[in-house]
């Protein structure tokens, strides 16, 4: 068994700041040795989304009765739509050792604020609302009215930036998920400076 617990990842921002372009390129790297927690949804599949892949596609009854056996770390409702955690995946990952990767909305990310304090907490920001706007309309997955709610919600979603630990403009894809394995690089170290202290502590030296 693996001596030290993974490092929880929380991922969060406005939707349409490019959440998910960033974690499929940090994915796609070699070197990744953090596990994506793959979120389930009550929304219907988008073109090419696969179940179990994407997302675990439920009806509001399913997902409904998971919340109420608490088999969910986190839930929220967004633009009339429930997304949650799947629980059971993301202990299991961490007490093996290995880091946990969520892509999430804001609500949810304060749920795990409260539950999981010590996890890492990183905002990714779009260079204005204007630009959101226009990569919400360029993906082209959305009706009008549901991109006008999405926006909507991202003027409310971007005043909790300050919350995080860290903010990352996705001005460049690249660009962002350097800034992000930096990120995950430098909290590695600095929990182990403090494990190293407290432990020396411990000894009484
Ligand atoms: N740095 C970037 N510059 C320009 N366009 C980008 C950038 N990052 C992502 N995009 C584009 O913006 C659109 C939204 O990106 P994406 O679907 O990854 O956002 P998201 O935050 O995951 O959205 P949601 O929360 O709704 O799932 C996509 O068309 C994507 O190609
Ligand atoms: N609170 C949670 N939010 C989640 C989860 N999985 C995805 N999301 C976020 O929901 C919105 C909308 O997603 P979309 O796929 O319909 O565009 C977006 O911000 C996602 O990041 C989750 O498990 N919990």
């Amino acid at each position: 068994m693996n001596k030290h617990r993974g490092l929880l990842i929380v991922l969060s921002g406005p939707s349409g700041v490019g959440k998910g372009t960033v974690r499929k390129e940090l994915f796609s790297q070699p070197d990744t040795n953090y596990e994506y927690s793959i979120s389930m949804t009550t929304r219907n599949p988008r073109e090419g989304e696969v179940d179990g892949v994407d997302y675990f596609f439920r009806t509001r009854e399913e997902f409904e009765a998971l919340i109420k056996h608490g088999g969910l770390l986190e839930h929220a409702e967004f633009v009339g739509n429930y997304y949650g955690t799947p629980l059971a995946y993301v202990q299991e990952t961490l007490d093996a050792g290995r880091d946990v990767f969520l892509e999430i909305e804001v609500q949810g990310a304060a749920q795990i604020r409260e539950k999981a304090p010590d996890a890492l907490f990183i905002f990714l920001a779009p260079p204005s609302i204007t630009e959101l706007e226009q990569r919400l309309v360029g993906r082209g997955t959305e009706t009008e009215d549901v991109i006008a709610r999405r926006i909507a919600t991202a003027r409310e979603e971007v005043e909790m930036m300050s919350l995080y630990d860290y903010v990352v403009e996705n001005d460049q894809v690249q660009n962002a998920c350097d800034k992000i394995n930096a990120i995950i690089v430098a909290e590695h170290c600095r929990r182990e400076r403090v494990e190293k202290r407290y432990l020396s502590m411990l000894r009484g030296e």
